[in-house]
């Protein structure tokens, strides 16, 4: 054997015999159960897969970092937002609906979920590239990822149920009319927007509170692929995010955004003619611009895809000294979800994986469970109160916790209802004012595409009501396109 050649081992180091042949008695004798060496193997290759991700389980990433440029402290006190901080962080990017395999063109929102590992513990900023969602409320989550996965039956997707769903619930008119535009299908993940969808909250070193509303805005321009583009590459290139994502950071082109946010004082939230914790709406930046805080750039790939990617867990609960939650109840639904799933989908012990792990030191008084390694010293005590000078919580950071008044009966209710709320009014916005005459006709071809791809009556007719709702000519448009389209088939 050369020098240099390592010995292949087992997962113990010890040295084995055979890459190649098992052990048997005999050349055509029986394998030998013996052969502990192949059994490791063939019984640890049963065990490599950990359950996907229930949504968003095709997906890629790196690592990377935020640099604060801007002042935003007298928002908040959070020490990764402190001018000049300079913080490491990891992105996963995602698909919602497909599975592991499934092509990373198709038409959906992309995840765009950022870890920072702050000397305060780990901020998780899981959001999307769209700023607004489906559905408001977190007992709809479910139901709405059933409608958008597959027929129980047959295992297919299926158009009509999607749009069924989508027309019995308006208020997802908003983020429908963002996955029908181009913004549906990005023509790599450096050239999209993120955005922490939810608001937020900040507390200053004062105690003073802010709502927030984070905006990664892509230096790479935004481009998009059309539909058709997006259908070859689909054949052609499935993993074409994830590659393209990895190539370039190989290549020492590291792509970047600017972070910004909106903040509102807390005090403006009851008369903003928005509801704005409501999440199927923006805060229109004429009322609150965005202001700047920093940079964030992607710079290292990871060098182990499942160690540092499959295995990474992001968690809405995760949130530090500074930053608080708001009365968004999505928000607070999905403070449970993830770390839940996390403990089924990778087991109870995920935090200590180093992927997973903060930068600082963790004092729990976790103990314990599947695969789990010792951190602190054998005298270290187990449990709260203890006199053997073991960690206690820090009951001056109460004020950091982003708390907020309430009262009343409880209630299943929707949200209050502000001045220019409605499910069609802010699509109706965007289809109108925003979009150009190109993007509005894209928005067409892709709706009356979309709707021809096996949506049938009386789905139909409500696809219709629902974009005239939204706009009355683009809901006069794709009536018109889908009954030519169906007089042609
Ligand atoms: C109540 C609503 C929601 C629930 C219950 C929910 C639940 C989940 C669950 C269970 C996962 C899989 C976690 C894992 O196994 O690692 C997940 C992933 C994800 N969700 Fe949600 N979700 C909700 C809404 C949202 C919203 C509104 C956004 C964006 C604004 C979002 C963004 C993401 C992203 C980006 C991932 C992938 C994280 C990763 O890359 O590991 N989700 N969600």
């Amino acid at each position: 054997m050369p020098e240099t050649q390592r010995a292949t081992t087992n997962n113990f180091g010890i040295p084995v015999v055979s890459d190649n042949e098992s052990l048997t008695a005999g050349t055509q004798g029986p394998i030998l159960l013996h052969d502990h060496y192949l059994i490791e193997k063939l019984a640890h290759f049963n065990r490599e897969r950990v359950p996907e991700r229930v949504v968003h389980a095709k997906g890629g990433g790196a690592f990377g970092e935020l640099v604060v440029t801007h002042d935003v402290s007298r928002y908040t006190k959070a020490t990764l937002f402190q001018p000049g901080a300079k913080t490491e962080s990891l992105v996963r990017f995602s698909t919602v609906a497909g599975e592991q395999g499934s092509p990373d063109t198709w038409r959906d929102p992309r995840g765009f979920a950022v870890k920072f590992y702050t000397e305060d513990g780990n901020y998780d900023l899981v959001g999307n590239n769209t700023p607004v969602f489906f559905i408001k409320d977190p007992i709809k989550f479910p139901d709405f990822i059933h409608s958008q996965k597959r027929l129980p039956g047959s295992g297919l997707r299926d158009h009509n149920m999607q749009w069924d769903f989508w027309t019995l619930r308006p208020e997802s008119a908003h983020q429908v009319t963002w996955l029908m535009g181009d913004r549906g299908i990005p023509k790599t993940w450096r050239h999209m927007d993120g955005f922490g969808s939810h608001t937020y909250q900040w507390v200053n070193a004062d105690g003073e509170r802010f709502w927030v509303k984070y905006h990664f805005k892509t230096d790479q321009g935004i481009e998009f692929l059309t539909q058709d583009e997006a259908d070859t590459l689909a054949g052609n290139d499935p993993d074409h995010h994830r590659a393209d994502l990895y190539d370039t950071i190989a290549r020492g082109e590291f792509p970047s955004w600017t972070l910004k946010v909106q903040v509102m004082p807390v005090d403006e939230a009851e008369g903003y003619r928005f509801n704005p914790f409501d999440l199927t709406k923006v805060w229109s930046q004429k009322d609150y611009p965005l202001i700047e805080v920093g940079k964030w750039t992607l710079n290292r790939n990871p060098d182990n895809f499942f160690a540092q990617i499959e295995q990474a867990s992001f968690e809405p609960s995760n949130v530090v000294p500074g930053i608080g939650f708001s009365p968004d109840k999505m928000l607070l639904g999905r403070v449970f979800s993830y770390a839940d799933a996390h403990r089924y989908r990778i087991g109870a012990n995920y935090a200590q994986l180093p992927v997973n792990a903060p930068k600082n030191q963790v004092n729990s008084y976790s103990q314990d469970g599947a695969m789990r390694y010792a951190t602190n010293s054998p005298e270290t005590p187990v449990y709260a109160p203890n006199c053997y000078g073991g960690p206690h919580a820090d009951a001056s950071l109460a004020g950091d916790e982003g708390l907020w008044a309430f009262d009343g009966e409880s209630v299943r209710a929707g949200y209050i209802e502000h001045a220019e709320d409605g499910d069609f009014t802010q699509a109706g916005t965007l289809v109108r004012e925003v979009l150009s005459d190109d993007e509005r006709d894209r928005l067409v071809n892709n709706i009356v595409g979309h709707a021809l791809g096996g949506v049938s009556e009386p789905v139909l007719l409500r696809v219709f009501d629902y974009w005239k709702s939204v706009d009355p000519d683009l809901g006069k448009r794709v009536e018109i396109g889908v009954r030519e389209g169906q007089s042609r088939n």
